[in-house]
């Protein structure tokens, strides 16, 4: 059995919808479909929420009629019989009924989640109406009936792979299931998510549960680049890469994949294929154990980085000072990305300041503090980066112009990175395209 996830743009236009249809129905194999909302969808969904909680109602209702206009459109070229028409117009009278009573309800961070959800319940119904108009054999999974995060939003595979696998038996003549990424349960057992670009990470969990024999995450592009495409002009796709490599890419910013979406399919050796729903002959990357060869595979940026720089003199010999930094960052819940030490200084960065306040008035305690905002991470990802002298020579050489603040390298040998403020990050990614890339 095999999960192939469709992102945002490929299910964004019913014609998009109906190439999805041939994809899935191309082979044999048992499959599980996730899919996301259609483009454009969540962020109008966050809009009315965001208008919700300001108590801007009328706004809100605007936006939601809106969108209700273009989804009269979508399904009216999508459903060309009229039972699939009048079945796809009770979806949306459904969803958009829910909506608008929501309107009247008082915002509530649980009630942001739900409104959140509609995106992918009505692209997963939507295609279930168009399949039943094709007559092709299915069945919609509700993913709140099996994927679930506990109270450190951590998805709680064991449940998971038990709920999803008691399914699937209870179907085992069913061909094609077809389910939401994005949505699940919390802990309390409320509607959540797995936050933004989350449908991927579903895929992964789901391949993982399921002991899937490829997770195929099908998008607009073909594969992983070298470079960001949105950055640079000339990108190139890469074949292979390691789970590892996969991995440093997605967290360090490279948007096609959601940064926690490799650990699953790591876990269970399940090879990941990116592949172009547009252009579906293409080669696209396969992410697996192996990595295909030495040196540089790619470079991603990640943005909203602030940099935290703490300076005492009493460091100077002092174990248990490192422990006590992290602390406060741990009570604040607050993740650190790149770390540096000298004698007197520990520097750090973290993408999200929520806690910054409070952190900075704790570190004061150990030290003088010093915030740098706006900050891109650079990483430079590959296989055994540091075993080639010329990978790095080339790397600083073409950096030169940059004025780094950063440098990390030895966590792991798949990255190097560099931190640099984010007006240079454009400058950067086209230096490192150039200089390491030739391109
Ligand atoms: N290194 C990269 N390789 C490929 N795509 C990238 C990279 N970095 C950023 N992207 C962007 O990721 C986009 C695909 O991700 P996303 O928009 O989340 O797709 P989907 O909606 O299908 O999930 C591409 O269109 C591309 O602009
Ligand atoms: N719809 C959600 C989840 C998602 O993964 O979307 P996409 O596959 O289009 O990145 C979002 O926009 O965040």
């Amino acid at each position: 059995m095999k999960v192939m996830k469709f992102g945002g743009t490929s299910v964004g236009k019913p014609q998009r919808m109906q190439e999805v249809a041939k994809l899935i129905t191309a082979d044999s194999e048992p499959k599980i479909v996730v899919l996301s909302a259609v483009s454009g969808t969540t962020n109008s969904l966050v809009e009315i929420g965001n208008l919700l909680a300001s108590g801007d109602r009328s706004t809100a209702k605007q936006k939601i009629d809106a969108l209700e206009a273009q989804y009269q459109q979508f399904v009216s070229e999508l459903a060309t019989t009229e039972t699939a028409l009048s079945a796809a117009k009770d979806i949306l009278k459904e969803h958009f009924e829910f909506l608008n009573i929501i309107l009247k309800i008082s915002y509530s961070e649980a009630l942001s989640k739900d409104i959140l959800a509609q995106g992918e319940l009505l692209s997963t119904k939507l295609f279930s109406v168009y399949l039943n108009q094709k007559g092709i054999n299915h069945m919609l999974l509700p993913a709140l009936d099996f994927m679930s995060i506990d109270n450190n939003n951590e998805p709680q595979v064991p449940q998971i792979k038990t709920k999803i696998q008691a399914i699937l038996q209870q179907n085992a003549s069913t061909p094609l299931f077809i389910t939401q990424g994005f949505i699940c349960r919390n802990a309390k057992g409320e509607v959540d998510n797995l936050k933004r670009g989350g449908s991927d990470y579903s895929a992964s969990l789901i391949a993982a549960a399921i002991n899937a024999s490829v997770c195929e995450i099908w998008t607009d592009i073909s594969g992983m680049h070298n470079n960001d495409p949105r950055v640079v002009n000339k990108t190139i796709p890469i074949e292979q890469l390691s789970f590892d490599e996969a991995a440093e890419l997605a967290y360090f910013g490279a948007k096609i994949l959601h940064p926690a979406s490799i650990w699953p399919a790591q876990q269970y050796n399940i090879p990941v294929k990116l592949l172009n729903t547009m252009e579906p002959q293409a080669k696209g990357t396969l992410i697996s154990e192996q990595a295909a060869s030495q040196g540089v595979k790619a470079v991603a940026a990640k943005d909203g980085i602030t940099a935290v720089k703490i300076k005492s003199s009493r460091m100077l010999l002092a174990y248990g000072f490192l422990r006590k930094v992290f602390e406060i960052f741990e009570k604040h819940r607050t993740s650190i990305d790149m770390i540096t030490t000298s004698e007197v200084a520990v520097s750090v960065t973290i993408d999200d300041n929520s806690a910054l306040p409070q952190i900075i008035k704790e570190l004061e305690v150990l030290g003088t503090v010093e915030i740098e905002k706006d900050q891109t991470i650079i990483s430079v990802v590959g296989n055994e980066l540091a075993k080639s002298n010329e990978t790095l020579q080339k790397l600083f050489t073409s950096v030169q112009t940059v004025p780094v603040t950063m440098v990390s390298y030895g966590g792991s040998p798949h990255n190097v990175s560099l931190l640099v403020p984010s007006s240079f990050k454009q400058q950067t990614l086209q230096l490192l395209n150039s200089g390491l890339f030739g391109l």
